[in-house]
């Protein structure tokens, strides 16, 4: 039976980087989704079309049964032979080579854990820009995730609790092969939608987040999360002492800016004083950001132009490119968000305004061939 499941992206609000170094986050979803459409097949072969990345790619189960017999014994020799496998064909790199060795890892540890019989067509469609900062990678794992359980019928159509922790942990898996360290927030948005507080694998369900209008502005500089993580690391254990309380600053942040949120929910969500400390709160984030080195001229750039129309801004995901938001407030004038926008727009930046704390991973009745 063909499967179609549908996983959103997301937006952090604050505490991207210090997460992964077990300090709490704010995460919400966006209605930007990634698309699977799985259609069981009878070649013998699995196949992925990946349009994103211009790629169409396929396999002999065959030689995935020569893997998947070995995935008990040596995760680091599966791994090994999967990459062996898809550099076969040279054409692939960088991005390609980690979409293609992800599905690649789920579909092995997956489908394999009985006898692999599945051959199968993958077909995934995404409206978020890959490599931007807006969790293109996690929404890809656990589409992933989802239709491959689907498919052996290790979860069930309602997708119960039980059923998201199963495809938060096994889209985790992927998020590790493309990231090599990620904190795990980003899956565990795309997996449970609606805005969460993050911390070590800890994830809380926030009810109390007020109604926020937040602009995108994507750079449109190519970035790498795998990349921006390893880096921040390495000023991490070279600058041990000058990164901890940066960190624990982030935190802190993260911390006010949630008791916020309640006051804001139980009182008047519209006060201006509410949202001039949320606009503080962006700013000095964007700033500990900076000190981190994960910014780029064109987030600044982006942060300086907000700033001239009285809106606050800061990077978003990994940064070095990627994407900034803007906070909207509940009084800023239509045609003050007009001007922005233009001349954003006129420096060569991508805006768009989204929704905030959409559903979290569906299964769909339309193929998404339809909508793209
Ligand atoms: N629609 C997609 N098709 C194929 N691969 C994807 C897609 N979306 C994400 N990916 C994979 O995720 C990687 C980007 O992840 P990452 O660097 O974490 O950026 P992001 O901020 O978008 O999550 C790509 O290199 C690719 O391997
Ligand atoms: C930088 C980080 O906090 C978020 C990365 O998000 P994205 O891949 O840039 O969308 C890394 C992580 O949490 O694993
Ligand atoms: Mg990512």
């Amino acid at each position: 039976m063909d499967i179609i499941v549908s996983a959103p992206g997301k937006v952090i609000l604050h505490g991207e980087h210090s997460v992964v170094y077990g300090k709490p986050a704010i995460a919400a979803s966006l209605n930007l989704r990634s698309y699977i459409h799985l259609t069981p097949t009878n070649d013998g072969k699995v196949s992925v079309n990946l349009p994103s990345l211009h790629l169409k790619q396929s396999w002999e189960i065959t030689d995935l049964e020569k893997i998947a017999a070995l995935n008990n014994d040596s995760p680091d020799e599966v791994m090994k032979m999967i990459i062996e496998l898809v550099e076969k064909n040279s054409d692939l790199h960088g991005s390609k080579t980690q979409a293609c060795s992800t599905f690649l890892y789920l579909y092995i540890a997956i489908c394999g854990r009985n006898r692999m019989s599945s051959s199968m067509k993958i077909q995934l469609y995404s409206k978020l820009p890959i490599g931007a900062g807006l969790g293109s990678s996690a929404s890809f794992s656990v589409c992933l995730a989802t239709a491959l359980l689907l498919n052996q019928n290790m979860i069930s159509d309602e997708l119960t609790v039980e059923d998201r922790k199963l495809i938060e942990s096994w889209s985790f898996q992927g998020e590790r092969i493309i990231h090599g360290n990620p904190s795990g927030i980003d899956n565990a948005v795309a997996t449970y939608g609606g805005a969460i507080r993050f911390q070590s694998g800890e994830i809380l369900p926030l009810q109390n987040i007020p109604k926020l209008r937040i602009l995108l502005v994507s750079t449109g500089v190519p970035r790498s999360t795998k990349t921006l993580v390893a880096n921040v690391r390495d000023k991490y254990n070279r600058l041990h002492n000058i990164m901890t309380p940066v960190l624990e600053a982030m935190a802190s942040l993260t911390v006010e800016c949630e008791k916020l949120f309640v006051k804001m929910s139980s009182g008047d969500e519209s006060c201006t004083l509410n949202f001039t400390a949320l606009e503080e709160m962006i700013d000095m984030n964007q700033h500990l950001l900076q000190t981190i080195g994960v910014s780029h001229p064109e987030l600044d750039k982006i942060c300086d132009i907000t700033k001239k129309y009285g809106l606050h801004s800061k990077l978003t995901g990994a940064g070095g490119g990627g994407c900034a938001f803007t906070l909207l407030t509940p009084n800023l004038k239509e045609e003050t968000l007009n001007s922005v926008i233009q001349e954003l727009k006129a420096e060569g930046f991508h805006c768009f305004e989204t929704d905030v704390g959409t559903s979290g991973v569906l299964i769909e009745t339309e193929p998404p061939e339809k909508i793209f």
